[in-house]
């Protein structure tokens, strides 16, 4: 049987677990906090459960529109200590049923430090065990060792988090109550969900981005779409704004921005991106290549350099998504086992930004298109002009396709609207199945649905082949 000891139980670590458990290994994981890693207990859950109530609150917008008499948002109180419960509840429910599924399938659940040490037996491998109850350390012998460890948000020397007015995303979820005005520090993803999510419950936002549009990663268009929403819901963006410091004041925080200018707020989200849980494994020591920014190098069926050692998920900074750590963690274990393996493709890996409105995105994006990297036809279908978007009083969403020139094939996507997540799906089996524009456009959609609109862009690229 062959042994398997994996550090890090997040999405990586504990999808590759149940991968190695159903292959019959003896696999160990071993967790510094709890099953389902930082992703279920800090990160993504806690942040997607926490946006679930703001848009509880968005319901309440524009009732007026619909023919519905209410007192509005002003009317409409956020109990935060209730969210906050609400979040950290389930999140720990989450990860007891990770925990619970391990167990199942056998997997030994340490909870503890661990790092590589050295074999001085000539074992494969040697993982150092530091458990949490205050046991003494030890050390187990391992054929395969997964680095499933993680990131911890970046932190800047002059703007420490205190977890009461200066905070990372972990602590905005133990204030007593809701800031008065949030200042997000950061425009990536990360800073873009979290100052949704309060300008939806009602707070005074200012985003703080370096950039000149917020989600300079994302498409132009897209980005541009939900910048121009946040303002005109009254959020305040610092275009091109660098935050050189934060500082507690009496009641509050000020942000020193590079050009000189202060901004005053009662509390700081710092989402200025994370840095990868890679120091104190004793890596360099094994002689396993870490890039700079401290990123465990690895293939695409996640090999590090020495034999035997993977690494998989935001360790790795490949693409720091859940699903893909999964992957990652899953792909791993099949290789290490023997088992039949598809290297990575991210070609394919569907992306979704939880703001108001969501952000989809599959397949090439603009810049490779416009670029002449990748040549391919396109349409941008704006929801406006979609019958179920009027019914629900949608204007700022699109569609966008792209095709390739000849063939029709689909090749990628852009969703801009509420639950563009789910919407993303038939775009993302066209692209994976290399289906082209005419057999989406043949498809038969609800009527009426925000999916038609999907068609209906690939409509409008194969009327473009025709003529
Ligand atoms: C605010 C936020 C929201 C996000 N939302 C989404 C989303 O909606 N969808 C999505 O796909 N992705 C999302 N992500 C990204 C996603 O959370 C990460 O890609 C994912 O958590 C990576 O999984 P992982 O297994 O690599 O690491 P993690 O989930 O970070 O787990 C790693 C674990 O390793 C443990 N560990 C570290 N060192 C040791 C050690 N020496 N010994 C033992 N244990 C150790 C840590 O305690 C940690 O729990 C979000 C990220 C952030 C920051
Ligand atoms: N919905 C999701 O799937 C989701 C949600 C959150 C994060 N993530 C993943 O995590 C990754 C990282 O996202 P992120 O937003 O946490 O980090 P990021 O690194 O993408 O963004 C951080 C931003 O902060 C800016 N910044 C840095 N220092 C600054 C300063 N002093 N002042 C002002 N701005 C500053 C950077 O220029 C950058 O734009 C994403 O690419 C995504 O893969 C996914």
């Amino acid at each position: 049987m062959r042994r398997i000891v994996i550090i890090g139980g997040g999405p990586a670590g504990y999808e590759a677990a149940l991968v190695a458990a159903q292959l019959d290994a003896d696999v160990t994981v071993v967790e510094a906090d709890g099953a389902g890693g930082a992703c279920v207990l800090s990160d993504c859950v806690p942040s997607k459960t926490f946006i679930a109530s703001s848009e509880v609150l968005t319901g309440y917008r524009d009732t007026e529109e619909f023919g519905i008499d209410s007192d509005g948002l002003e009317a409409v109180t956020v109990d935060a200590p209730a969210v906050h419960d609400r979040v950290k509840r389930l999140a720990l429910a989450q990860s007891a049923d990770i925990h619970a599924k391990l167990v199942k399938a056998g997997v030994n659940f340490v909870t503890g430090h661990a790092r590589l040490g050295v074999d001085t037996l000539g074992h494969t491998h040697q993982v150092i065990v530091n458990p949490a109850d205050g046991g003494a350390e030890y050390a187990v012998d391992a054929g395969t060792v997964l680095i499933a460890t993680g990131a911890t948000p970046r932190v800047l020397p002059t703007a420490v988090p205190d977890g009461e007015r200066i905070l990372t995303w972990r602590q905005v979820y133990d204030l007593p109550e809701l800031p008065e005005h949030l200042i997000v520090i950061g425009s990536g993803v990360t800073g873009a969900e979290f100052a949704s999510a309060y300008l939806a419950m009602g707070i005074e936002v200012t985003l703080v981005s370096s950039r000149d549009r917020v989600m300079p990663h994302e498409d132009a268009d897209a980005a541009m779409a939900i910048e121009r929403v946040f303002r005109s819901r009254g959020m305040t963006i610092l275009n091109n704004s660098r935050a050189e410091a934060v500082r507690r004041t009496a009641d509050g925080v000020e942000v020193e921005l590079s050009d000189g200018r202060v901004v005053a707020g009662s509390h700081a989200l710092m989402a200025v991106g994370s840095v990868p849980n890679t120091a104190g494994l004793g890596l360099e020591e094994y002689g396993v290549a870490v890039a700079r920014g401290g990123y465990v190098t690895v293939d695409r069926v996640s090999r590090t350099n020495v034999p035997g050692i993977y690494a998989a998920g935001d360790c790795t900074g490949v693409l720091p998504l859940a699903s893909v750590a999964a992957m990652q963690g899953r792909i791993a274990m099949w290789h290490a086992l023997g088992d039949a393996v598809q290297p990575l493709r991210l070609r394919t890996v569907a992306a979704n930004v939880f703001t108001d409105p969501e952000l989809a995105t599959v397949g090439v994006s603009q810049d490779e298109v416009d670029s002449g990297r990748t040549p391919a036809r396109q349409v941008m279908l704006p929801l406006a002009g979609n019958a179920r978007a009027k019914m629900a009083g949608l204007s700022d969403g699109f569609v966008k396709l792209f095709c390739r020139p000849a063939s029709g094939q689909v090749i990628g996507g852009v969703v801009v609207s509420p639950k563009a997540s789910e919407l993303i799906l038939p775009i993302t089996m066209a692209v994976e199945n290399h289906m082209t524009v005419d057999q989406l456009a043949l498809t038969i959609t609800i009527y009426p649905s925000l999916s038609g609109s999907i068609t209906e862009a690939a409509r409008q690229l194969m009327l473009h082949e025709v003529e």
